[in-house]
């Protein structure tokens, strides 16, 4: 962890930010009747704007679309059934996105919309992609506004809330610093509706955290609670980037660095985007049990894990799904994107690559996970009770 930087120098930084990502998360974009408010989005944008034109690059990540899309389709609540909730957040993401650009045009800002999976996070090719574009829409002036992209996300692949999408986003384009706006004022010492629950105003290392009671039930309009924020914060801090967590009516002075919501101080190296997700947030969907062979070959650094150096396979999974690598004692040892289904991939243990290929064809005798879609398990550094 960082323990040099003051938490007066650390809010200093992010006042200095020339890159900042901001999360609006739907409690703070709702009224009570669960229908979208354009008054806090016009307020958000107005924010947004101010530090635009003090030559700051803003990266918004705004949910609201579900909340947009209530209203025209008759409902009264957010649906409980996956089919209705993505209509909701295709008929709402239009809406959302055109209140944004009314919004920021009136302020002469341009808007450009980018709607993510977690799979444009994770996948090299998608990352790379997804990252070329939102530096070009910043070396444009635009301001890029994303969301996840609700109305067709499998369950497998879903963040389901921003929050962890806004910390990959700020790695993926480096930002400075990431803001998270929410309904509450920072993070506090229990749920904020607790009688004597108080504010946290810093926190600089894991055991900061400890004793803290969050849970995972947020506003009844927003997703993950408190627990996919601290979520969000692991995943951006051990990047290198700073997170201010505060109200939306507190964000103008969080990115003035005014002494407001909970700062958490930024600590270890940049990896990419795509190892912090698979090593601190992808759902797994089974194990491979590895010999003592491949656990060395696989912890050694360097070499992706062969069909011959797999004992067992357990869990439903298709290729492209997250699984854990565990050693031969049941200690998971690392995880990765596996690039077998579990039906196909029992025949295929213990052979070598030219067995695969004489026995099964060409194409079976490429790596059960590759080097690049593999991270060793370390231990968490930031965990909240
Ligand atoms: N220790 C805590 N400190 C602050 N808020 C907490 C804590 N534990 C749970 N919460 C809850 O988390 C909620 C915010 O999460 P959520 O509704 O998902 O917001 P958003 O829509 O902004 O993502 C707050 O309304 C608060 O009740
Ligand atoms: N992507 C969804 C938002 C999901 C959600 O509620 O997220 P959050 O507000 O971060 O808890 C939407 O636009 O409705």
């Amino acid at each position: 962890m960082n323990q040099h930087v003051s938490a007066v120098e650390g809010r200093a930084a992010i006042a200095a930010a020339r890159r900042v990502v901001v999360k609006i998360g739907s409690s703070s974009l709702t009224r009570a009747d669960g229908h979208l408010s354009v008054d806090a989005l016009q307020q958000l944008v107005e924010v947004v704007a101010r530090r635009r034109q003090a030559g700051v690059e803003v990266v918004l990540i705004t949910s609201g679309a579900v909340a947009a899309g209530l209203a025209p389709l008759g409902l009264t609540a957010r649906p409980k059934d996956v089919a209705t909730a993505q209509a909701a957040a295709s008929v709402g993401q239009g809406l959302l996105v055109a209140r944004y650009t009314e919004a920021f045009a009136s302020h002469g800002l341009r808007v450009g919309q980018l709607l993510l999976t977690a799979d444009d996070t994770i996948r090299r090719a998608r990352y790379r992609n997804a990252q070329r574009a939102l530096e070009r829409l910043l070396d444009l002036g635009v301001v890029p506004i994303i969301n996840e992209n609700d109305a067709v996300t499998t369950d497998e692949l879903r963040f389901g809330d921003n929050d962890r999408l806004a910390a990959l986003v700020s790695h993926l384009v480096r930002a400075d610093a990431m803001i998270l706006l929410t309904d509450v004022d920072g993070l506090y010492d229990a749920p904020p509706s607790r009688p004597g629950a108080r504010r946290i105003a810093e926190v600089r290392s894991a055991e900061d955290l400890a004793g803290i009671e969050v849970t995972g039930r947020g506003s009844s309009v927003g997703t993950g609670g408190m627990l996919t924020k601290l979520d969000s914060v692991r995943l951006a801090t051990s990047a290198g980037i700073p997170v201010v967590l505060t109200s939306a009516a507190n964000a103008h002075a969080a990115l003035l660095g005014e002494d407001t919501g909970t700062w958490f101080s930024a600590f270890g190296k940049k990896g990419t985007a795509r190892s912090l997700w698979l090593a601190h947030a992808a759902r797994t969907h089974g194990r491979l049990v590895l010999d003592d062979g491949a656990v060395r070959a696989v912890l050694g650094g360097k070499a992706s894990l062969l069909a011959a150096g797999v004992t067992a396979v357990e869990g439903e999974f298709a290729s492209g799904e997250v699984v854990d690598l565990v050693a031969p004692d049941g200690q998971a040892v690392a995880r990765g994107i596996v690039s077998f289904d579990s039906g196909e991939l029992p025949a295929l243990l213990g052979r070598t690559t030219t067995e695969l290929k004489e026995k099964f064809g060409n194409g079976y005798d490429r790596t059960v996970v590759h080097r690049d879609d593999l991270v060793l398990v370390r231990r968490r550094p930031v965990r909240a009770g």
